[in-house]
């Protein structure tokens, strides 16, 4: 016991599972007890003379100021929560009973640690973010920043990836990258790849403390480049999808405790992926053709509105062009339905080469596409356009080893020429379209 301590402290206050802490009117730790060791990591003869607030977890710095001043007032608390850093990198969450001494002019307190009843909470807390982020977050990527944010309050996390794996073809991605500092980039992404497909292969979670070669080289970077990584396999109804991988700051190492939680939480985590994947591909189906990957005549359509609307504020013109194939059912008929489906493939792929990004293509149905063209200066433009769909779609294309060729017909409408609304001005392109077929019927009559 220090000379500073008062007779007060008892002989069996080292057998107390809660810290005792004697703190003068410095701050600084006159006495502890020895249960400080198992709470904060640290011996009593490594605290006493230290200020503890040099061990407080630098987010409750503030609050655990004000605390102290109300305790050194003459207002004795019990039940004050906050987070102290231990010596192997952890928090260690803490209830504090204290009160003033005036006679000794010391802070006595008596440090409980609720860290594992914290923790349960934050778990429970953790696997209902996850699945209302599942809900509300935007896309994918979203949902995987928000479950980022939820393990690094579990977890000290300096590096977190996300890898999904193809169903088909088995090949990895890495949606949501590592984000992480580290000196070395490419090691690290190597060891994410290494650790992925071993948890994914094996379905079992993979812990593993790792030196960097330039730790290894240098042994008075001891901590430096030494890090736990920690990998979980992320499982589906059909299997292991991906996997989740967390690295640990410098100097700090995962345990298996944390291994336990990581596993736990990716239950979640795969059900909010899974759940954010499937309203995706509904997405995707309401608005895309599946057999050919262009917008539908849904998108088109919204896509059409909102170039409408820009355009009647910047008064210029926008070109709607119909392509329909001529005698496109001869294929069908001649090749089968599976041929036909190749060359409508084919098609999209041609039409799509011939206008800007920023241009939209879109199959309405059958063998009928639509192109919309924004910021389009004279009429004679689309014309451009439309003369270059015709000659592309019109070479040859091998399907199913036949020679095939494919003339479309073209009708073209512009906005606001021809309509003010998407109807109005589908219907012309449409009809200017059929006319154009009617036209090159008649002359091979
Ligand atoms: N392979 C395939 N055929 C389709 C698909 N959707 C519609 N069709 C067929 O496309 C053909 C379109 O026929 P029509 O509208 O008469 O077109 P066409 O034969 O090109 O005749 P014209 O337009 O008058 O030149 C029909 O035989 C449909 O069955 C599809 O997704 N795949």
């Amino acid at each position: 016991m220090n000379a500073q301590t008062p007779a007060l402290m008892p002989d069996f206050a080292d057998l107390l599972l809660d810290a005792v802490f004697m703190v003068d009117v410095l701050g600084r730790i006159v006495y502890v007890s020895a249960a400080c060791e198992r709470i904060f990591g640290y011996t009593p003869g490594e605290m006493i003379g230290r200020e503890l607030f040099d061990f407080l977890a630098p987010e409750d710095r503030a609050t655990t100021r004000d605390e102290a001043k109300q305790v050194m007032a003459g207002y004795p608390r019990i039940g004050f929560e906050n987070r102290y850093v231990r010596k192997d990198g952890r928090r260690a969450s803490i209830m504090w009973s204290a009160r003033w001494s005036e006679a000794d002019q010391l802070r006595i307190g008596v440090a409980r640690d609720v860290t594992k009843r914290k923790h349960a909470e934050a778990m429970q807390a953790a696997t209902y973010a996850i699945s209302e982020a599942a809900h509300t977050a935007g896309d994918l990527v979203a949902l995987f920043r928000e479950i980022h944010r939820i393990i690094a309050e579990l977890l000290p996390v300096a590096g977190f990836t996300i890898a999904m794996c193809d169903a088909h073809t088995g090949r990895l991605a890495f949606p949501y990258p590592l984000d992480d500092q580290a000196d070395a980039p490419a090691e690290q992404e190597a060891i994410a790849s290494r650790m992925c497909t071993d948890v994914i292969g094996s379905g079992q979670s993979k812990l593993l403390h790792h030196r960097s070669p330039a730790a290894l080289s240098d042994a008075s970077a001891s901590s430096g480049g030494s890090a736990s990584w920690l990998a979980v396999p992320l499982f589906s109804q059909q299997g292991a999808m991906g996997a989740l991988i967390v690295k640990s700051r410098a100097g700090t190492f995962y345990t298996e405790q944390d291994q336990e939680l990581l596993q736990f939480v990716s239950t979640q985590v795969a059900t909010a992926i899974e759940r954010k994947q499937l309203h995706a591909e509904l997405l995707r189906m309401a608005q895309y053709d599946a057999l050919t990957g262009l917008p539908n005549r849904r998108l088109f359509h919204d896509r059409m509105e909102i170039a409408l609307a820009r355009n009647r504020r910047e008064q210029k013109r926008v070109a709607v062009l119909y392509v329909d194939l001529d005698d496109f059912k001869r294929v069908n008929d001649l090749l089968g339905h599976a041929a036909g489906d190749l060359l409508l493939q084919e098609v999209s792929r041609r039409l799509t080469q011939c206008v800007r990004e920023e241009d939209t293509v879109a199959r309405l149905g059958g063998d009928e596409f639509v192109v919309l063209l924004e910021h389009v200066p004279l009429p004679g433009d689309a014309a451009i356009v439309a003369e270059k769909i015709r000659s592309a779609v019109s070479q040859q294309a091998s399907i199913d080893g036949q020679q095939l060729r494919m003339l479309p017909s073209i009708g073209i409408a512009f906005h606001p020429d021809h309509g003010d609304d998407a109807e109005q001005l589908l219907k012309h392109a449409d009809k200017a379209m059929y006319s154009a077929k009617t036209v090159k019927v008649r002359g091979s009559e």
